[in-house]
């Protein structure tokens, strides 16, 4: 069985997706579960999904080992770190504390690595990360609200975060095919190299990488390098779990916290079709509770049977915007305050029926599957590439879509909060009563 730690909750969407439709039976867990919890059925796979991207390093270390052991009771004996595709991080980590952690406690010489992700526009090249085509520090991630990444080398990235020796792959020697990547490892290893970053342009290299590090103890990356190795391990063809899917004319409601630049087109994309929009300013009202009192107020005033669409909550701003609210309140602060009332929207919205629940951002998606109480779920059908729908096993009877940030198209937000076709079924719900 792969055991998957990944330190965010989108990103643990993601990686389960990828590991199901490369054939893997894939179970996901939000925090790490209870010593009597056992994973449902029998998955090949099983995904804890951490809050821990953010996380001061010691607290990401300590939640890492605590998933790392749990793993291992449930006979886990290789290991995928998930992080971002566009390695989301500051400097003093957490990508290379937490792998530095498991790489000791899995005994794990050497580590190859890549956020390559081709599928969803992420490339490494020569160490450098690109972002469907432009450098990481010239995409729109440079302007991120807590990780801006403003350098594109990921060597110099991750030596940054770890004291142990960072390598290169380069990609004619992953091109050169297995015997020559296997040659190339073992040489880097030799010169005391303990992470080798691998450069990936397409889903061909990373099968070629997986296939590589199908033994090894300890592998990370993003989605991508997941597939490969999970290609590499698998030996049936995908199954689809359906019962992650939830039913199209389920109530639905859209909560972004996102400030992405494909978030804030998604969110223009919604405003063109008139959908009702309520915006959370955290500075005119930096009280949690009265923020979501707020909107949950302007959702229960909206006309119950008008074809209005999902209702729509977001504090996603344009950079320049976001700066100054950060400066009025100090960018931890606006986080936490916005992070909680989306909380309480979510589980405020879940109590008036609301059954399908889009949230858009990693942090927000944690704070709202924390909310909800949602403690594990099933891999359902993908809404976009990464974006798979998710039938919670407890907590709560919505069905949940989380988004990264920058994942899916102009239209993805409008589509997966799609009316119910014909349109005599309310708009948020408050006359379905109870479903399926
Ligand atoms: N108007 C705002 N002012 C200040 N902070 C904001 C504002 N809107 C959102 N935020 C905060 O910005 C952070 C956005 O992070 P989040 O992980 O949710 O999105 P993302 O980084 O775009 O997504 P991903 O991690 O999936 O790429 C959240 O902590 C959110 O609360
Ligand atoms: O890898 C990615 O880009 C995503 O799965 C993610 O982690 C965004 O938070």
């Amino acid at each position: 069985m792969l055991g998957v730690i990944a330190d965010d909750v989108t990103g643990a969407s993601d990686v389960a997706l990828a590991l199901r439709e490369s054939g893997l039976r894939t179970v996901l867990y939000f925090g790490v579960p209870g010593a009597d919890v056992a994973p449902p059925g029998e998955p090949e796979a099983v995904v804890i999904a951490l809050k821990s991207r953010m996380a001061p390093p010691a607290s990401a270390v300590r939640e890492s080992l605590a998933a790392l052991r749990r793993l291992r009771e449930h006979g886990v004996r290789q290991v995928y770190f998930k992080f971002c595709s566009t390695f989301d991080s500051t400097a003093q980590g957490n990508i290379g504390p937490v792998l530095d952690a498991l790489a000791a406690a899995l005994g794990a010489p050497t580590v190859l690595l890549t956020p390559s992700s081709p599928q969803h526009g992420r490339t490494q090249y020569e160490g450098q990360l690109f972002v469907n085509g432009v450098p990481l520090a010239e995409s729109p991630m440079r302007d991120h609200p807590l990780t801006p990444m403003r350098d594109s080398s990921l060597p110099r990235l991750l030596r940054a975060q770890t004291a142990r020796q960072v390598g290169l792959v380069r990609w004619d020697t992953v091109r050169g095919g297995i015997e020559a990547l296997r040659a190339a490892i073992a040489d880097a290893a030799g010169r005391g190299d303990r992470y080798l970053l691998a450069d990936a342009l397409t889903e061909d290299d990373l099968r070629t990488l997986g296939r590589v590090a199908a033994d090894a103890p300890l592998t990370a990356g993003a989605a991508g390098l997941a597939g490969g190795l999970a290609r590499a391990v698998a030996d049936e063809a995908p199954d689809v779990d359906e019962d992650g899917d939830p039913l199209d004319d389920w109530p639905a409601a859209v909560l972004c916290g996102s400030c992405s630049a494909r978030t804030l087109e998604q969110l223009d994309a919604l405003r063109a079709l008139g959908r009702p929009v309520h915006r959370l300013d955290p500075v005119a009202d930096p009280d949690p509770a009265a923020l979501a009192g707020r909107a949950l107020d302007w959702y229960d005033a909206l006309p119950p049977a008008a074809p209005l669409g999902a209702p729509v909550f977001h504090s996603s701003v344009p950079p320049a915007q976001l700066r100054s609210i950060q400066q009025v309140l100090g960018t931890d602060q606006a986080a936490a305050v916005l992070e909680e009332a989306t909380g309480r929207i979510a589980a405020g919205l879940v109590a008036r029926g609301v059954r399908r629940v889009i949230a858009a951002g990693g942090e927000t998606s944690g704070a709202v599957v924390a909310a909800l109480g949602v403690r594990g779920g099933w891999i359902g059908r993908a809404a976009a590439p990464g974006v798979p729908w998710i039938r919670p096993t407890s907590g709560t009877p919505a069905a949940l879509l989380l988004k990264s940030g920058n994942f899916g198209g102009p239209d993805f937000l409008a589509t997966a909060s799609a009316p119910p076709r014909d349109h005599s079924t309310a708009p948020h719900g408050r006359h379905l009563g109870d479903r399926r």
